[in-house]
């Protein structure tokens, strides 16, 4: 069995620790690595994953996912590159951070595969999407497929698409939720319980989520099905096009984009 090792179980770390033993897999081939004690234990606690060190991780485990902020990259790959066993598959989730970055910070010929995944890999529901540095052979893409695919959907494409995945997919869960919490303060406004308007907006997320994922239609389509000739629906929707809904979505995803470049740039 292959192991894996997690360097940085914070928000999206943890996730995947989490939704790779609800997909099956078993504690003894997960590790994680942490800063501080307490965030160790309190992870060993929730999860029955073992804490190691960065050399221990290095040396025990096939793959290492890193899973750092990008800001703190530098340190961690200093620390990991001396330890580095050869052949060792290094699989990044970093938003902007290029393939070349890991290359020249760790020893000639280390393969490394990009990803960008998404938090619902808590529940099974991630979208990931991968691509390969120029070490990464087929056989690497293939065993990071399988891994991902244990937690949700998985698409390769090409690394000059990561950042505009990054700002979609990535941050993609967010939008969502925080659309959810906008429509939810909208039932308080109208005077519903917030317990009542919670449970009336989730289970529509939930519903919509389904048909636009099992339907194969088309989401204008759906739409349209709902906006009924003279009625409540088309009210709603001329009020979100005259607040410039679809342009702010279009300029924030666009924001996130440049922002993953970013921070790809201050690295270089
Ligand atoms: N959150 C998300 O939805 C997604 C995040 N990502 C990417 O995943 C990465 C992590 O993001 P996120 O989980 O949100 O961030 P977090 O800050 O929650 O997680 C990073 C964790 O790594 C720890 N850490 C930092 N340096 C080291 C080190 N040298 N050794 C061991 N642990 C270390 C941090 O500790 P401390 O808190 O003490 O600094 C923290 O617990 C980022 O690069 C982000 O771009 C990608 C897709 C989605
Ligand atoms: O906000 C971030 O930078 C990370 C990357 C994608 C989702 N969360």
């Amino acid at each position: 069995m292959t192991t894996i090792a997690v360097l940085g179980a914070g928000k999206i770390g943890e996730a995947l620790l989490s939704g790779l033993l609800h997909g099956g897999w078993s504690t003894a081939d997960l590790m994680f690595t942490e800063r501080y004690p307490q965030r160790c234990e309190e992870l060993t606690a929730r999860h029955g994953v073992r804490a190691v060190s960065v050399p221990d991780a290095a040396a025990t485990a096939d793959v290492l996912v890193v899973a750092v902020k990008p800001q703190d990259i530098e340190p961690l790959l200093g620390e990991l590159s001396p330890v580095l066993k050869p052949g060792a598959l290094v699989v990044s989730l970093c938003a902007g951070l290029p393939t070349k970055l890991f290359e020249r910070e760790l020893p000639e010929g280390t393969p490394v595969v990009r990803v960008m995944p998404n938090t619902p890999m808590l529940v099974g529901e991630a979208m990931s999407a991968i691509s390969a540095g120029a070490h990464a052979r087929p056989e690497h893409l293939e065993l990071v497929e399988g891994l991902l695919g244990s937690v949700g959907k998985v698409l390769r494409v090409p690394e000059s698409q990561q950042d505009a995945v990054t700002a979609l997919s990535g941050s993609g869960p967010a939008y969502f939720f925080f659309l959810v919490e906008a429509m939810i303060d909208a039932g308080i406004l109208l005077g519903l319980p917030r317990a009542v308007a919670a449970q009336l907006i989730i289970q529509s997320a939930v519903g919509a989520a389904t048909m636009l994922a099992d339907s194969g239609e088309h989401p204008v389509t759906l739409r349209e099905a709902v906006t009924s000739p003279a009625g409540t629906t088309i009210m709603a929707v001329r009020e979100l096009e005259r607040h410039g809904v679809r342009a702010a979505l279009l300029a924030a995803i666009e924001a996130a984009r440049d922002r993953s470049e970013e921070l790809g740039r201050a690295h270089d």
